[in-house]
């Protein structure tokens, strides 16, 4: 879902579904695989964040190769039982239907919700690929020719937003591909890229034990940080030069990134995670056509907000799901407040990115000054039904009761 800064008229918005969620995983499992470990994609430099992401990984069935369904005699018999089983239907390429399970009372209604204005819906089976060269390329194209752009990943726990920012050597995500495509250009012979230097810089906010937030600095050495208005101070902005530094460097601040175990995810996010990559393009001489400039390119995967029910957090576990959830219902309510203003601008921006750290360091994009892109990652099943009507009412730009 894109939020255009106000002076801007580009459509909103996107919304990734994922797969169907699988059996509740186990944190005891095989060994990852070591050819999985070292496949490149086309002498690319091996991302290893299945090693980080996945210390001790569960069974997963390989991925279904995205084929046509050959048309058997019992697909349609197939396709109503698995609509029967969840709540979520693509409609197109920008609307999905929401429906809620026929109440025991009257199993003839079904109350069904129509949401549209995204500026993408993709089913479950989209590659990567696919989300990139529609979501994060612009972004990139955005950002190469000097203009900030950020994008979030939001849903609940377990839903996929690391996967889908970060994914794997097999399957890489949003970032390693950004950073492709940025090495890609900067290393192009008479091209007005390479006078640029990037900057790496990567930081979470997380609440240990509900003491309060804090920012920690993912770089090597990195340290408490402090929030300045909008500014993060005290952070290392490290220069990447290649994309093997840059990897490196996302690489050790995953590894430093809070994560835990929960019946949901058995690598659960528990912090905000930010990426910032600069640019910082040198003039040349009087010829050169791109003036200096600072552009930022922002990834934020935010840590899913989690029912204790589902997650059975306890303790310290439960204590950050409060800080998680708090932090995504301000989120949340930034969003809606920005997306109301933009469909009528006489409804005023509420100041809720007052109430967290992360809708603070996000405020001039969450107040429609800065451009901004969302990626809803969502569940389909029947009993998902509760977590993806908030999150769509939440996110959604359009509504309409069918
Ligand atoms: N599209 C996908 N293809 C393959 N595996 C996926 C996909 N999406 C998610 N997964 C897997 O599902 C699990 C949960 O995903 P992930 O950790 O990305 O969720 P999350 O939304 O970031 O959760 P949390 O908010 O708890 O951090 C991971 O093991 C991940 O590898």
């Amino acid at each position: 879902m894109e939020f255009p800064p106000a002076s801007s008229h580009r459509a909103p918005t996107t919304v990734r579904r994922n797969p169907p969620r699988r059996a509740k995983q186990t944190p005891l499992a095989a060994a990852p695989d070591p050819s999985s470990l070292s496949s490149a994609v086309d002498g690319i430099t091996p991302f290893p964040l299945d090693e980080i992401l996945q210390p001790d990984p569960p069974q997963i069935p390989p991925p279904v190769p995205k084929s046509p369904e050959p048309q058997s005699a019992d697909s349609s018999e197939n396709l109503k039982n698995k609509n029967k089983s969840s709540c979520l239907a693509v409609n197109d390429s920008h609307s999905v239907t929401l429906s809620a399970q026929p109440s025991l009372l009257d199993l003839k209604r079904t109350k069904s919700e129509v949401y549209d204005g995204f500026s993408f819906v993709f089913p479950q089976d989209s590659l990567q690929q696919e989300v990139y060269d529609k979501v994060m390329n612009p972004l990139v194209l955005d950002f190469m020719g000097g203009k900030n752009a950020l994008l979030v990943a939001m849903g609940p726990t377990g839903s996929g937003k690391t996967h889908t920012m970060f994914g794997c050597p097999r399957d890489p995500g949003m970032l390693p591909l950004a950073l492709r495509q940025i090495f890609s250009h900067a290393t192009g012979s008479g091209d007005p890229y390479s006078s640029s230097s990037y900057y790496l810089s990567m930081f979470e906010i997380y609440s240990e034990r509900g003491k309060g937030e804090r920012i920690l600095d993912l770089s090597p050495n990195g340290i408490d940080l402090s929030l300045q208005q909008s500014t993060i101070k005290g952070h290392q902005e490290v220069m990447i030069s290649n994309l093997a530094e840059a990897e490196s460097l996302v690489t050790c601040g995953m590894l430093k990134r809070a994560t835990a175990a929960t019946n949901s995810n058995y690598q659960s996010s528990r912090s905000q995670c930010i990426i910032n990559i600069r640019a910082a393009r040198k003039s040349v001489d009087d010829e050169q056509h791109f003036p200096p400039n600072n552009a930022v390119l922002t990834i934020a995967d935010l840590a899913g907000a989690e029912r204790e029910r589902k997650t059975g957090n306890q303790g310290a576990r439960l204590l950050e799901s409060n800080f998680i959830n708090n932090t995504s219902m301000v989120f949340g309510l930034c969003l809606r407040s920005l997306l109301e203003h933009q469909k009528n601008p006489k409804k005023p921006l509420h100041k809720h990115f007052k109430n967290s750290l992360l809708t603070r360091y996000l405020k001039y994009y969450l107040e429609g000054k800065k451009h901004m892109t969302l990626i809803l990652n969502l569940f389909r099943g029947r009993e998902d039904y509760a977590d993806t009507s908030f999150l769509l009412r939440q996110a959604s730009p359009y509504m309409k009761i069918k």
